[in-house]
């Protein structure tokens, strides 16, 4: 398999160089050269198989010769041998047509630990074959941070530099990344916004300085291997539901856009999908630019769905890409103008695009809060704020009663705790895997949202 530029102008790699590039040299984002086909009887084929088998042959197709199937085979079994949940992303029903898919089972309790347990074991088999270490440059509004620390802590060929919101993350979420002790982690609160945080990540790809002495590679959903092996749960989810026989929608909460990203490339592999509902809170560009075309940057708010407190969502950029064609000139002067505007303005060819398989929908806190309490009262489920904006969503924009909807519950409810409380008057317990985060000393630099001071921190501190 070889994958593109969204920009046209990088390079053309094969599985590995993309998983170790992250961003493209030209400012894009790779992509699949094309989509792998699976037929109504290969899917059905899968049914049944255990989630580490389906990851193989969910994936083979886009690791292509980077990895054997043996090789593939033995990374996914280690990656999802570390959940806790035999069935490693369960299915929950929770009415006649509603369903949650939990994917908070892994070691930081979100589903960030899907693609980056696998990631981490991507990283080090790759890197053995490397000389200089992999400089891993990541930004985090709570949940990549600790999922990627707990994938990348402690490996030879690997340091990581992680920036988050100073204050704008849970108190769970911080001491996850935190009172992580292995050397080679570096934790970075900046007095900004994830947004700021992001910006200056993607920079640091280009910045010739930097990259004239660092290997950098990325662990937020920038870098494919992140959103390919997201792609597994939704024929997981689907599977279990009737797939191929049965079309299933499925309502994502949403921020950088990676997650419902994974669901479109499922559908065009091939699986039945009726609708992909993006789900947002206040920040709500993403379903600004799906209902009205109209893709400009707000301002940015603190919610109870911290996570999801994001303006400028990466892989929109892929869903552009994906709706003009394919045409990566245009994309790259539509993404020119809106660096330096903070508007863009879609193509009708785009908005059409998109509103065949997209849909969206708002949550305000308020309606976020209502959505647990009827999780709770009328399902006997305790679900995190951002599972809870996904779910508003599907009960809001669910019409045809015999299409299941699936809301991807993306965390587990214990990282949220204050807003758990608010909601349903219930302390979600931490599970003991997690361990005391509290007992555990926290070790970060604090530093102003100022590009160079956080790029020379990253130099200083840089092993070479
Ligand atoms: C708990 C939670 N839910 C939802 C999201 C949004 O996912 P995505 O960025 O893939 O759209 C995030 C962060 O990305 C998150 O941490
Ligand atoms: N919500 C995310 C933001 C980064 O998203 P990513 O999927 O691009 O890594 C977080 O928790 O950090």
């Amino acid at each position: 398999m070889r994958y593109v530029s969204t920009r046209g102008q990088a390079p053309v790699l094969d599985f590995e160089g993309v998983t170790l590039t992250g961003l493209a040299s030209d400012g894009g984002l790779y992509l699949p050269q094309e989509w792998p086909q699976f037929s109504r009887e290969e899917i059905a084929a899968l049914r049944g198989l255990p989630y580490s088998e389906l990851a193989v042959r969910i994936m083979a197709p886009f690791v292509g010769e980077s990895l054997t199937e043996a090789e593939l085979r033995d990374l996914c079994q280690r990656a999802y041998g570390n959940f806790s949940h035999a069935a490693t992303t369960p299915l929950v029903q929770l009415d006649e047509q509603h369903w949650l898919l939990e994917l908070f089972h892994g070691p930081t309790l979100a589903f960030k630990d899907v693609a980056l347990q696998l990631l981490g074991l991507f990283f080090e088999t790759f890197l053995d074959k490397r000389e200089r270490p992999l400089t891993i440059i990541g930004a985090t509004s709570g949940d990549t941070g600790s999922a990627a620390i707990h994938a990348v802590a402690g490996r030879e060929n690997a340091q990581i530099f992680m920036l988050h919101p100073e204050g704008r993350v849970s108190e769970i979420q911080r001491r996850q990344m935190t009172t992580v002790s292995a050397a080679n982690v570096h934790n970075i609160a900046i007095a900004g916004s994830f947004d700021d945080a992001q910006a200056m990540v993607k920079r640091m790809f280009a910045d010739e300085v930097l990259t004239a002495t660092l290997d950098i590679g990325a662990v937020n959903s920038i870098n494919w291997a992140r959103l390919m092996a997201q792609v597994v749960y939704y024929f997981y989810a689907a599977l279990q539901l009737g797939a191929p026989d049965r079309k299933v929608s499925f309502s994502v909460p949403t921020g950088n856009f990676g997650d419902v990203f994974a669901g479109y490339v499922a559908a065009h592999m091939g699986l039945p999908v009726e609708r992909l509902i993006v789900a947002t809170n206040k920040n709500d560009i993403l379903a600004r630019a799906i209902r009205d075309g109209d893709y400009s940057v707000g301002e940015s708010h603190a919610t109870i769905t911290p996570s999801m407190d994001i303006q400028v969502s990466s892989n929109f950029e892929r869903l552009l890409f994906e709706a003009n064609g394919r045409d990566a000139a245009a994309l790259a002067a539509q993404m020119d103008e809106f660096a330096s505007s903070k508007t863009l303005p879609l193509e009708s060819v785009q908005r059409e695009a998109i509103a065949a398989m997209f849909s969206a929908e708002r949550a305000t806190p308020e309606e976020t809060l209502a959505a647990m309490r009827w999780a709770h009262e009328s399902c006997g489920e305790v679900i995190d704020p951002h599972t809870a904006v996904g779910l508003h969503a599907a009960r809001a924009l669910a019409t045809d009663a015999a299409v299941p909807v699936v809301t991807l519950a993306t965390a587990h409810p214990a990282k949220f705790p204050d807003a758990v409380k608010q909601a349903i008057g219930i302390e979600a317990a931490l599970p003991a895997r997690v361990g005391d985060l509290f007992a555990l000393e926290e070790r970060f630099e604090t530093l102003p949202a100022d590009y160079d001071a956080v790029r020379d921190y990253i130099s200083a501190k840089a092993t070479r």
